[in-house]
């Protein structure tokens, strides 16, 4: 654990869990080895791969094929049914020029779906973030059959790949097993899957000028999702399209290419659990180039585990060795400021403060759904800019 190798590397670790997860090929060597790379990539990079995930891969292909469906096959007005202004729990589809990150327009088109979720019942306006929970908003089955059941059990799927990623998190850093999920997850806890198509900007120059027109000033145009780190617990990227687009930051602010690796998942730390490890794991700035000009539209399938959206904010119990560890590694890498994010507040449900993220990236949907929450947030993130 104790060397930075992110200082110095060009690429990210590849893990491979057949050496925990394969009945023929695990041995309790493999184990050990793995925990051992597991702790390096935790806390070193905070980005990996993740090698033979124990689910038949065409669970790629499928989900890859329905996905490639919804975005040619199904109509515009189709599409429009399930936007996301329909639904007030941040679910559905959301166009070219819809989500912002950075303060810069996004370039993707993207359909989010979450774990299936009745519509959650709000006692007082202090609940509204119970909101960021509901059901989704699914297309039209006629136009595609077989899509809903792709997308259930690609989630389901892995979920349960998330509680074993979790479960090896605890025993790498010796953390007692199952400490996460009893304080953090509910009996059904909420995921996200988030299907994202980046357009070839060639094919769509009309369309750039007139969102340039739209908002009045020009446009950052390789921003496929502009940097970042994720919110959540854990990320599972599936690049499902042979883009060299994907990018994380290194400790010296350099960014080190992610290129797809076929029926392989990327692996991203979230905040989330960053913060609950006292940092031991570590949540990496990453951002996606637009596709270069005639290579063709970037698919990429991004599931997000979330936690428990009504549980408050606790660290686990880090042992002190590796918080020195943690203090020597942060005092070697550069600092990145991102934008303004509201923060958790320890006195609040974790749901309350990404409620307010939500609907700062979906000011449309905020103005809908949720008016005087969009107006209090539109002057928090104006006094930060004075700052
Ligand atoms: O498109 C990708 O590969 C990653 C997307 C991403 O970082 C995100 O949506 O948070
Ligand atoms: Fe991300």
């Amino acid at each position: 654990m104790g060397s930075l190798n992110i200082g110095q590397a060009d690429s990210v670790p590849i893990l491979d869990l057949d050496k925990v997860l394969n009945p023929t090929k695990q041995t309790k060597e493999s184990k050990v080895e793995f925990l051992h790379e597991l702790q390096d990539a935790l806390f070193n990079y905070g980005f990996f791969y993740l090698k033979n995930p124990p689910f038949k891969l065409s669970k790629f292909s499928n989900i890859k094929q329905q996905s490639l469906k919804f975005f040619n096959d199904l109509p515009l007005d189709e599409k429009i049914k399930i936007h996301g202004i329909n639904s007030k729990h941040f679910l559905g589809y959301n166009g070219l020029g819809d989500e912002l990150t950075a303060s810069n327009i996004d370039w993707r088109e993207q359909v989010e779906f979450g774990t299936e979720l009745p519509v959650p019942k709000i006692n007082s306006s202090d609940e509204l973030y119970k909101n960021i929970e509901g059901p989704n908003l699914w297309p039209n089955d006629l136009i595609l059959p077989n899509f809903k059941e792709t997308i259930t059990d690609y989630i389901d799927e892995l979920s349960s790949l998330a509680r074993i990623l979790v479960r090896l998190i605890e025993e790498t850093l010796n953390i007692p097993i199952g400490t996460i999920e009893s304080n953090f997850f509910k009996q059904i806890q909420q995921a996200k899957l988030k299907i994202i198509k980046y357009p070839d900007l060639e094919n769509l120059q009309d369309e750039i000028k007139q969102i340039s027109k739209d908002l009045n000033k020009p446009l950052n145009i390789n921003q496929g999702v502009g940097e970042h780190r994720d919110n959540d617990l854990l990320t599972f990227i599936y690049q499902a399209t042979n883009h060299n687009s994907l990018q994380v930051k290194d400790f010296h602010g350099n960014w080190i290419n992610i290129p797809p690796i076929e029926n392989t998942l990327v692996f991203a730390v979230g905040l989330t659990l960053e913060f609950i490890t006292q940092g031991a794991c570590i949540s990496t700035v990453h951002r996606v180039l637009t596709p270069i000009p005639g290579e063709g539209d970037r698919l990429s399938i991004s599931f997000f585990q979330t936690i428990n959206i009504d549980s408050i904010k606790k660290i686990l119990p880090i042992d002190q060795y590796i918080k020195e560890l943690i203090k020597k590694r942060d005092s070697q890498r550069i600092q990145n400021k991102i934008g303004f994010q509201f923060q958790v507040d320890g006195n609040k449900p974790i749901g309350y403060s990404v409620f307010l993220n939500r609907i700062k990236s979906h000011p449309k949907v905020g103005a809908k759904y949720y008016p005087e929450v969009l107006k209090y947030i539109q002057e928090e993130v104006a006094k930060a800019s004075d700052i």
